[in-house]
């Protein structure tokens, strides 16, 4: 930091400090919570429910966690899809926005919607992506979402069926944006050779990442499964969640999709949210190259300790992929995930990997509990990075991976805002300062 800013700063601490005991004294939400933890309500919402606890006689009790979308529980979506079809997501997709599951017909006619949105216009992969090329695909993912206003007869137009057609017409793109981006940033920055690869019309949201990120464009039918199951278990998580409320609270001033979609990025990029399973890989990494695939679940807990004390890794404190602000005992998708890992860590030769995340979360649970006092479980991001790279995905693509996945998810939860909310969200601040007069700057 420039230093004479930097003294600045130090020097306003001594007029801008708020105690903290005001914010009890106040009664005031801290990130939004109720004194037991649980999230202050802001809206009420069909699309998901998120289950992380039960009242017992008016107390709150740690439970196993359970996903439902649309009233149907993830595990039964995961279970109960057709293995042999690749179109999982995208019937999600439509359960999700629609209310219910679609028959054959519907379903072809809602994912040829989305293949007729496939291609980007004409100008688009030179001007936006090869000119200029980002260093951070999520930034970049913004830029370009932002970017297709341009290209909106009626951008501005938030009606309800303009915003569906919008939000859709973003989505089928979000597979070509993710991987050009991707592809222009490998080129620019890292010297690599320029990969480009149309999108095809008759391939599902899945299919075509895997197609569009490799050189050689090919892959198996099983992978584009277990890619296709990532987008599923990501797809929605309620309307508490923080990109999910961000792209609700910027859609409520009446501005466009775009600015809440671009915001919405913004908020899942952070470490504490969808950014964790970036966060993840990066500290696993560390984590390895300082202990190996140790089997002593003493020196795994030491290092945790490590990482708690804010001594290791980003010093931030935070064992990423751990805790949720709602699971408690465990997170219903990472379960999902892990019944998957088994055989995919089998065939790709990562078993020795495998196994030491699973000591590594069973020993993060209980120095958490210890330096915490709460149960945590893995999240989502603890283990889909681990899936990607299987996958032979690249880690800059994790969470725009998830941006595409939960873009069903904020638009959902636009239009219902839309169709039976609609108010303006402004929440208030109490002033806690004091009043003084104004002096001329020679009484300073
Ligand atoms: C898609 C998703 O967004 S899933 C979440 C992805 N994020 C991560 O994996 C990052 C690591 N995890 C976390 O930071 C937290 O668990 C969050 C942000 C997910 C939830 O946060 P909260 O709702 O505040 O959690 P909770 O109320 O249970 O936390 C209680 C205390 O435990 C701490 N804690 C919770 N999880 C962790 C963790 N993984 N590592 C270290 N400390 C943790 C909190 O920081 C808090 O500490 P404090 O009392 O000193 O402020
Ligand atoms: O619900 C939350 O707080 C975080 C989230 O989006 C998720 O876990 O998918």
């Amino acid at each position: 930091m420039n230093k004479q800013l930097n003294s600045l700063y130090k020097k306003s601490l001594e007029f801008t400090d708020i105690p903290n005991d005001l914010f009890r004294k106040y009664d005031v939400k801290k990130g939004l919570r109720n004194e037991d933890g649980t999230g202050v309500r802001v809206g009420l919402t069909k699309i998901a429910d998120v289950v992380g606890y039960k009242y017992v006689e008016e107390v709150k009790r740690d439970a196993q966690g359970q996903l439902f979308y649309r009233g149907i529980e993830l595990r039964d979506i995961i279970h109960g899809r057709d293995w042999n079809r690749p179109y999982g997501y995208e019937e999600v997709c439509f359960l999700l926005l629609f209310g219910y599951l679609p028959n054959g017909e519907e379903l072809q006619t809602f994912v040829k919607i989305l293949q007729d949105h496939y291609e980007l216009p004409g100008d688009f992969l030179e001007t936006k992506f090869l000119h200029m090329p980002g260093k951070n695909l999520m930034n970049r993912l913004q830029q370009a979402v932002l970017a297709l206003y341009d290209y909106d007869d009626a951008p501005d137009d938030i009606s309800v069926e303009n915003t569906l057609e919008q939000g859709l017409n973003i989505l089928a793109k979000l597979p070509s944006i993710i991987c050009y981006a991707y592809q222009s940033k490998m080129h620019y920055y890292h010297k690599e050779s320029l990969v480009i690869h149309q999108c095809q019309k008759n391939m599902s949201i899945a299919e075509n990442i895997l197609y569009m990120s490799r050189g050689d464009h090919s892959f198996t039918h099983q992978e584009a499964l277990v890619l296709d199951m990532m987008l599923i278990v990501h797809a929605d998580h309620g309307g508490g969640n923080n990109s999910t409320f961000t792209n609700v609270v910027i859609s409520s001033t009446g501005t466009d999709f775009y600015s809440s979609m671009v915001g919405a990025i913004g908020a899942l990029k952070g470490p504490r949210h969808g950014g964790a399973n970036l966060k993840v890989s990066g500290m696993m990494k560390a984590v390895i190259d300082e202990i190996g695939y140790c089997e002593n679940e003493v020196e795994i807990k030491a290092l945790i300790y490590r990482i708690m004390h804010k001594q290791f890794y980003d010093y931030s404190g935070l064992v990423y992929g751990m805790g949720h602000a709602i699971y408690t005992l465990s997170d219903p998708r990472s379960e999902v995930l892990q019944e998957h890992i088994a055989k995919l860590a089998q065939e790709k030769g990562k078993e020795k990997e495998y196994a030491f995340y699973q000591r590594f979360e069973q020993c993060a649970k209980e120095v958490i509990l210890d330096v915490k006092g709460i149960n945590v479980s893995s999240n989502v991001d603890f283990y889909s990075g681990f899936v990607y790279q299987m996958l032979g995905i690249p880690e800059d693509m994790y969470t725009p991976l998830f941006v595409l996945a939960r873009t069903i998810g904020w638009l959902a939860h636009n239009i219902e805002n839309k169709l039976y909310d609609g108010r303006i969200m402004r929440p208030a601040t109490k002033y806690v300062g004091s009043t003084k007069e104004y002096k001329k700057m020679e009484e300073r």
